[in-house]
């Protein structure tokens, strides 16, 4: 065997120095650090499987098997550590082995961020335990969705008519960061509607939400989306609709220039994306803004009406509006915002837990979503799927399953009401396998598949691994009954 026998090369890892201990009488171990020691040696212990090395492909595919991806950045430190233990690029090392004392060292960060993330791979702790199950449906949802030819591409913004008819993605990404993509979903397409729920949990977060909903209301308008219409106060009806947005617009950082406030947002959804792929698509926002009747026509309303903050100027809220609308992302770097807000507005992806954004507006964002985030179709949708959702016209569908992950779907042909059809029968199909339908039964229900449940037997060594990670890193119980 090609054993790397180049520990002494490093520094000794703090899970070696603490610890002296014979592996297999780990259970005796009571201090912090011996447990940290104990964590590591049995993820080594399950990924040898009785060998005394393990090849960094074993590594590479057990965490690839868990929905974690091997560039996922809560790895940059491990990946790192690897390389400069075998001295080799990635290219190379794939059958290289390791001995269980390397492995320690690899594993071993001062904050313990890489071993917490393996104990949660490693003992199936992750959000959707057996997520290979998993995307073996999700790509069957996939796939009977794209059969689907209905609807039509939108061509009341010339630039979102060229669209290709066919592009057909969807992404998902957990609340542990547990991701699989499937179809087109690395093509950047623009947010348009999908933009209203980030805009306004951005405001929400700067402002108190109070503040914020004196300027507008929180019913669904059960109109459609670009109607020149407020309600009985005559405010928006909501954020999600044209008017509500716009007002949105004139309360993000209205003292400051307006690139910078486009900045602001544009950074903030970058940040809400794992920093991945955001952009901007001016030709898409300079053919809207050639045509945007209807657009000033409502910003023209809610002046007359009074429903700015003093001193607004109609043409940069507006243009501010537009150009929100023409942000980019993909499926990909959607789902990662997506799952932000299944986790409270807490970043699946970044180190040491980071805040995105405040648990009210994270609240309040989901809640509206799920009243008026589908147009006129809302209710139906509340009723039929039971899920957080905001459509665009470009086709894109941003959907929550709180606590458990976020969705990114994009198809450009859309219904009648201006919702992406694929979207909404991938949807649809999900919660008639899954109980995901916020009413759903959680416990009782037969008829539907559970994937935040292990669906099979944790080994021996996987549950003593759960039960030292827990201890470690106090991540919540669920039903499986460990002591
Ligand atoms: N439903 C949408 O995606 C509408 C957004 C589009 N920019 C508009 O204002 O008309």
């Amino acid at each position: 065997m090609n054993r790397i026998g180049s520990l002494f090369l490093f520094k000794p890892s703090k899970l070696l120095k603490r610890c002296s201990f014979a592996r297999n009488n780990t259970s005796a171990f009571s201090t912090h650090q011996e447990n940290e020691k104990e964590a590591g040696t049995l993820i080594f212990r399950i990924l040898a499987n009785g060998d005394s090395t393990v090849t960094v492909k074993k590594i590479q595919d057990g965490i690839k098997n868990s929905g974690i991806l091997w560039k996922d950045p809560r790895l940059v430190n491990f990946r790192d550590r690897i390389t400069t233990l075998l001295n080799k690029n990635e290219k190379e090392y794939d059958a290289t082995d390791i001995n269980l004392n390397d492995f320690l060292h690899i594993l071993d960060d001062d904050d313990n961020k890489t071993l917490e993330l393996m104990c949660k791979v490693f003992s199936k702790s992750c959000a959707i335990p057996n997520f290979q199950n998993f995307i073996k449906v999700i790509e069957k949802l996939y796939l009977k969705a794209a059969n689907n030819m209905d609807g039509k591409v939108a061509d009341y913004i010339p630039q979102l008519a060229k669209a290709d008819p066919n592009l057909w993605g969807v992404s998902v990404c957990t609340i542990d960061g547990q991701r699989y993509s499937f179809g087109d979903t690395d093509q950047p397409f623009c947010l348009q509607s999908c933009v209203k729920p980030i805009a306004y949990a951005v405001a929400v977060s700067d402002y108190h939400a109070s503040t914020i909903h004196q300027y507008m209301g929180e019913e669904p308008s059960g109109l459609y989306f670009n109607a020149l219409h407020l309600n009985t106060e005559d405010k928006p009806h909501n954020p999600l609709i044209n008017a509500g947005s716009i007002v949105i617009c004139s309360l993000i950082k209205p003292e400051l220039p307006l690139a910078d406030r486009f900045h602001y947002v544009l950074d903030n959804i970058t940040e809400l994306c794992g920093r991945e792929q955001v952009g901007f698509d001016n030709t898409v926002f300079l053919s809207e803004k050639e045509t945007s009747y209807r657009n000033f026509a409502i910003a023209y309303y809610l002046m007359e009406k009074d429903c700015f903050p003093p001193n607004t100027q109609l043409e940069p809220t507006l243009d501010f509006y537009l150009q929100l609308c023409a942000i980019t992302a993909t499926c990909e770097s959607a789902s990662v915002a997506a799952a932000t807000f299944a986790n409270g507005g807490v970043s699946p992806l970044f180190e040491h837990q980071k805040r995105l954004l405040g648990p009210v507006a994270v609240r309040n964002t989901l809640s509206l979503m799920h009243s008026c985030g589908m147009y006129d179709y809302s209710g139906k949708f509340a009723f039929h799927v039971g899920l957080p959702a905001k459509s665009g016209v470009a086709g894109g569908l941003f959907v929550v399953v709180p606590n458990v992950m976020g969705i990114m779907c994009r198809s450009p042909l859309l219904d009648e009401k201006g919702n992406s059809v694929r979207g909404i029968q991938f949807c649809e199909e999900l919660v008639k396998h899954f109980n995901f339908h916020i009413y759903d039964d959680l416990h009782h229900s037969i008829k539907k598949s559970n994937p935040r449940n292990l669906q099979r037997e944790l080994t021996d060594l996987e549950l003593s691994l759960r039960k030292v990670g827990r201890r470690l890193f106090n991540y919540a119980s669920d039903e499986d009954d460990l002591d």
